[in-house]
């Protein structure tokens, strides 16, 4: 089966099977200089999904998402989460999501509990009820026995944890993360799968790119396709893979071009 790039990659399209979109991405581009990194990208997350964001690097994934959760401001295009703008409305629209973006800056200078428990307060929240989920946090993305390591002795995978651990403290409705499995160990990788998981079970909704394919078809159920700033396929997983693996699927749309596939010639030779 052709993959789709119909209704999923159609931001006109009215809700996806009666479901209100988390994420909507209408007509999104963005340029640097010479180089479209976006280009009029058209997508929808429906609620409750696992929508998984593929593509090879330098495709547009990081850009996409940087725009449509208000963190770099499109050429045109608008970004809706849950039918709210997020640039004329960026207040409400971001106490709907939660972001794990690329290269998250943090206070370095705080231990983790020092800096989800100022993020808290800046987003709001009841002292009591801060302090209950700070500890559930650090428990599951097991930074509880880092308690005197501040942030900026952080490794990779637990910068990761405690960016991801930022990004669930006000209890969002639609997650929107890039990369956040990479440099995170397997066990805690197990922990944050399980809590993803949980939370689209409970009805969130969860955006992710990455370039694992076998963890996308193992936790996503609607994915997209991006290669040089377009969408070249989107839909549910099942179909835009049909009866191949999203990485065959992957390699078939995206290609490789002939040096790639030669490989080096004077390598081991
Ligand atoms: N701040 C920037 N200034 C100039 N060019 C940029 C900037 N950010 C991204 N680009 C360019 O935009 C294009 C898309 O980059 P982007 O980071 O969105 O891709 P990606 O799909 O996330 O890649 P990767 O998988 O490697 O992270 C690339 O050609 C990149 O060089």
């Amino acid at each position: 089966m052709e993959p789709s790039t119909t209704q999923y990659a159609a931001a006109e399209s009215p809700d996806v099977d009666g479901r209100p979109a988390a994420l909507r991405l209408t007509g999104l581009h963005k340029e640097f200089g010479s180089n479209t990194a976006v280009d009029h990208v058209d997508l929808v997350v429906p609620q409750g999904s696992f929508f998984g964001l593929v593509g090879p690097n330098g495709a547009g994934k990081t850009t996409s998402l940087s725009m449509a959760v208000g963190l770099l401001r499109p050429d045109e295009g608008a970004s809706q989460v849950f039918g709210v703008d997020v640039w004329s409305d960026p207040v409400e629209a971001k106490t709907l999501m939660g972001v794990l973006p690329d290269g998250l800056s943090m206070p370095e200078r705080l231990t983790g509990r020092e800096l989800l428990t100022y993020i808290g307060q800046l987003r709001g929240i009841e002292a009591g009820v801060l302090a209950g989920r700070v500890q559930e946090l650090l428990d599951v993305m097991e930074l509880g026995g880092a308690e005197r390591t501040l942030v900026v002795d952080y490794s990779t995978g637990m910068r990761k944890k405690i960016g991801l651990a930022t990004a669930l403290l006000h209890g969002p409705r639609l997650l929107v993360l890039d990369e956040p499995f990479e440099a995170v160990d397997p066990v805690s990788a197990a922990a944050l799968k399980a809590i993803l998981i949980g939370f689209v079970s409970a009805g969130g909704s969860v955006v992710l790119s990455s370039h694992v394919m076998p963890l996308v078809e193992q936790l996503c159920d609607t994915v997209a396709i991006m290669a040089a700033g377009k969408v070249v396929a989107a839909g549910p997983l099942g179909e835009v893979r049909g009866d191949t693996t999203l990485e065959q699927t992957f390699v078939k749309l995206v290609g490789g071009d002939e040096h790639t596939r030669k490989g080096l010639s004077w390598l081991a030779s």
